[in-house]
């Protein structure tokens, strides 16, 4: 069945089928780099919502029951169809959210690995018993078998940047665990969203199991969150719909991963040379559109200007452009995301920042901006900008680092640059994020270590096995053994 109504509309996947909303709206997507509309998606209605829900929660109970090991089938078939498709889908990844061809082809072969992890996760875990003469006054003839079983109907809602891959992050493990799923792609994500559903369907997954919401968060997305039918809510995205999202949703587990602010600690005894192709790749790749990019710089005064200098050696090298031509440097996503971040880096040019490189800009092609001196009193420090920015903040001693590290409102991750294992624990230990990377940039992969967003970068943990646990809960199975 096609996914197109003609060459630009997409459908929408409802009950296993791909249809047209009765709406009668589309969205255009508009390429960020084209400036021209690459596809059309449906508006989805209220109703179509409920059918979806409706649909999953019948075919759960269903889906529960069948066995791991044909679920498992069916997500390697996915994971296949990922493969065999990673052209067609590396493309549409790159014309919609403007990520250059290469890492969006790297991001379609992550999400295959990824599914195939899942599913070799799924099929080794079990559960525990206990007997219950192990607890004061209890008896051998008790026994606990405490399994895990799933949730219901999960809501996975992403963000735009890796528009399949943070997807199926939430998706694979959601029906390995043996829920059934609605997926809410963001509305510039949503192609990318729709040609990864048509390779799940190219699967032959029982009609139901997963349907795919296409429309605006800021029209359909409450709905969705205070639905009924669902049971549980894995959303990763900005920290202020995170944050709107979590008041809403009553009653269901959640699992947020949100914005974040993480530092790049160096020290004095830090091997500049190694920290800076760190920092930069993990600043710059995609433009800055990472939430693990690193988005300051906390460096020791003594090797600031050293730095400083081998930052700027190594952006220059920055490729710049289309994504076409396999740029690192891309136009962000809208011209909105491009104002915000002229805005933070306007804010600390007036504020006394210096401009090492950069402040140029071409629509919403930023160019790559290194600011020093930048200061506290400055939005820059704090706000996360989603773009190819690079504060640096000096600083006297590893308790000024820490310090400022934890005043953001953010604890994704932070990276300790630093020649002394002693000291990178300790600062490490005294960090407020959910991962600290010792001599390394700041990252979400491998994708089977636990990811965790804390403070103001959310809630819960994903990562392969963190994301099976998240999506299941325990039962506990009491056996009364008559002696
Ligand atoms: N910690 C992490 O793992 C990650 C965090 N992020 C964060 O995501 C942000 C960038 O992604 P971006 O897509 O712009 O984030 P947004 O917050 O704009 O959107 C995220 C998702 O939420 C949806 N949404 C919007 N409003 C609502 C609502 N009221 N109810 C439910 N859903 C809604 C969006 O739909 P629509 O597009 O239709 O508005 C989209 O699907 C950055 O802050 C980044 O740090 C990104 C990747 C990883
Ligand atoms: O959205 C993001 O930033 C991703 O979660 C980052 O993944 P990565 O750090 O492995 O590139």
């Amino acid at each position: 069945m096609t996914i197109k109504i003609d060459d630009l509309t997409y459908k929408f996947y409802l009950g296993g089928q791909w249809i047209v909303s009765k709406s009668g709206k589309t969205i255009d997507i508009v390429s960020p780099y084209l400036h021209e509309t690459v596809g059309r998606v449906q508006a989805v209605t209220q109703d179509e919502v409920d059918e979806a829900i409706e649909s999953a929660r019948k075919v759960q109970k269903d889906w529960e029951k069948t066995s791991l090991q044909i679920r498992a089938q069916y997500l390697y078939k996915w994971a296949d169809e990922l493969i065999s498709m990673q052209d067609e889908i590396a493309e549409v990844i790159m014309k919609e959210v403007g990520k250059n061809f290469q890492d969006a082809k790297k991001e379609v072969i992550r999400t295959a690995d990824f599914i195939r992890y899942t599913v070799g996760e799924a099929l080794h875990m079990h559960g525990e018993s206990l007997v219950g003469d192990s607890f004061p006054g209890g008896s051998k003839s008790k026994l606990a078998i405490v399994s895990r079983v799933p949730l219901g109907v999960v809501l996975a809602i992403s963000p735009f940047n890796y528009p399949v891959n943070l997807a199926a992050a939430k998706v694979a493990p959601a029906l390995m665990a043996g829920n059934t799923v609605i997926f809410k792609p963001a509305t510039q994500g949503a192609i990318s969203g729709s040609k990864m559903i048509e390779a799940l369907d190219k699967s032959g997954m029982p009609k139901g199991i997963l349907s795919l919401i296409t429309g605006r968060g800021s029209e359909i997305g409450d709905y969705l969150v205070e639905h009924k039918g669902i049971n549980m809510i894995s959303y990763t995205g900005g920290t202020d719909t995170g944050a709107l999202l979590a008041k809403k949703a009553t009653q269901v587990p959640l699992v947020l991963e949100l914005g974040g602010k993480d530092p790049g600690i160096v020290r004095e005894d830090a091997n500049l040379k190694e920290a800076v192709k760190h920092i930069v790749g993990g600043a710059f790749s995609y433009s800055g559109q990472r939430c693990t990019a690193i988005k300051r710089v906390l460096v020791n005064e003594n090797v600031a200007d050293e730095l400083v200098a081998l930052l700027k050696e190594e952006i220059e090298k920055l490729s710049i452009g289309s994504p076409e031509d396999g740029s690192v440097i891309v136009p962000l996503i809208d011209d909105q995301a491009a104002d915000y971040v002229q805005g933070l880096v306007d804010d600390a040019v007036e504020k006394g920042a210096t401009v090492v490189l950069g402040n140029k800009r071409e629509r919403n092609l930023i160019y790559p901006t290194l600011l020093d001196h930048v200061t506290v009193e400055m939005q820059v420090a704090w706000e996360e900008p989603f773009g190819p920015i690079l504060p640096v903040v000096r600083v006297t001693s590893d308790e000024e680092a820490i310090r400022i590290a934890n005043e953001s409102e953010f604890g994704l991750q932070a990276s300790v640059f630093t020649s002394n294992i002693n000291k990178a624990f300790s600062i490490a230990n005294q960090l407020d994020a959910g991962s600290v990377q010792i001599n390394g940039r700041t990252e979400r992969g491998p994708d089977h270590f636990p990811f965790i967003g804390i403070k103001g970068s959310g809630m819960g943990t994903q990562g392969v096995r963190k994301s099976l646990e998240s999506m299941t809960r325990e039962k506990v199975t009491v056996l009364n053994i008559e002696e």
